[in-house]
């Protein structure tokens, strides 16, 4: 089966006062059709600028400096600009933690997803309509004819986001890159578009990148979990394998820092010290300072991938049983 999205060595640098950042590096996964790939990390550890870099829209004083972005077997670096702005949206969709950032509030929600559907397609305004609608259906809001009808601020939080991820459906792409959708939503809201995104995936065949802070959330919801850390991929590998036996001394600790994985009112453990300036890296490993297992290898050496059929990147990774 050929991959929905191949990422290869992706790379991106910002040129700053502080000097060059290198906020993504040598990053590589793929994401097979109708799968899940779970995104997560601390703050700062360039997750957004991953998503952005596939979509291409890396602007300066950033630029992707290397790396392949295959969708659908297509590098999407190797194609010249006005047919980037095709895939997008059209092969490529992404989905922002604010809605608004996809909705414009002085437009009709049916007549600003139709509009979208005739960017790419030359079908009439009611088939685009339709399909505004269908795409409605597929993300489970109820009565979307009337919600068609509707201006972006007559919609709930939850509504407007669904309607940005039916907005990122529109063209059937094979890949939807979300950007924490669900953050700023409550919980109860959040834990119904989990689902429904869980069954468009399953339904659609449509290849999700799902960023997140957020471990519990990706946990529940991806099939793959990369987990970055300063601009790079420590660990990856099957969701549950992941959650049950972390192999990174980095993932163990975020793990350890979600709620639920503690009874209510005890403390939970957070990892040591925070997350480390770009600019200011310590040589060896990046995650060396906040890191109980480290030793004068780590202080030296960059760690290299050392696991077989689980992308780890740490000297010392934790034993998991067999
Ligand atoms: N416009 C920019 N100029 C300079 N550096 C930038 C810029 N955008 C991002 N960076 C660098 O890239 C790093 C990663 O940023 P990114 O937004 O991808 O983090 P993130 O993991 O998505 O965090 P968050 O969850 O807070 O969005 C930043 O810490 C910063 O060093």
């Amino acid at each position: 089966m050929t991959a929905a999205l191949q990422v290869r060595g992706l790379t991106t640098r910002f040129d700053t006062r502080a000097g060059a950042v290198t906020a993504v590096n040598d990053v590589s996964f793929s994401v097979d059709p109708g799968r899940i790939m779970g995104l997560v990390g601390e703050s700062g550890s360039g997750k957004s600028v991953t998503g952005f870099s596939i979509l291409g829209l890396i602007e300066a004083p950033g630029r992707v400096t290397g790396g392949e972005v295959l969708v659908e077997g297509q590098d999407l670096r190797a194609l010249p600009p006005d047919e980037m702005r095709r895939m997008r949206g059209r092969k490529v969709a992404m989905v922002f933690q604010d809605p608004m950032m996809t909705l414009n509030p002085v437009l009709r929600v049916g007549d600003q997803m139709a509009m979208a559907v005739q960017v790419h397609d030359r079908v009439s305004r009611r088939a685009a309509w339709d399909r505004a609608r269908s795409a409605l259906e597929t993300v489970g809001i109820p009565a979307p004819g009337e919600r068609l009808m509707a201006y972006p601020h007559q919609l709930s939080g939850g509504m407007r986001q669904r309607v940005a991820i039916a907005t990122a459906l529109l063209h059937q792409p094979a890949v939807i890159i979300a950007d924490e959708p669900t953050t700023a939503l409550d919980v109860s809201i959040q834990g119904q578009i989990l689902a429904e995104v869980r069954r468009l995936a399953d339904d659609t065949g449509t290849a999700i990148v799902w960023v997140s802070h957020d471990l519990a959330v990706v946990s529940s919801l991806a099939d793959e979990i990369c987990v970055m850390y300063a601009g790079r991929i420590v660990e990856s590998g099957p969701a549950e394998r992941v959650i049950a036996a972390p192999r990174h001394p980095y993932t163990r600790g975020l793990i350890a820092s979600v709620p639920s994985s503690h009874a209510p009112g005890g403390r939970l453990p957070q990892i040591p010290g925070s997350t480390p300036q770009l600019s200011s890296l310590p040589a060896g490993c990046p995650f060396r300072p906040r890191c109980d297992r480290a030793t004068d290898l780590c202080v030296t050496e960059p760690p290299r991938v050392a696991a077989a059929g689980r992308t780890v990147l740490c000297h010392h990774p934790l034993e998991v049983a067999p």
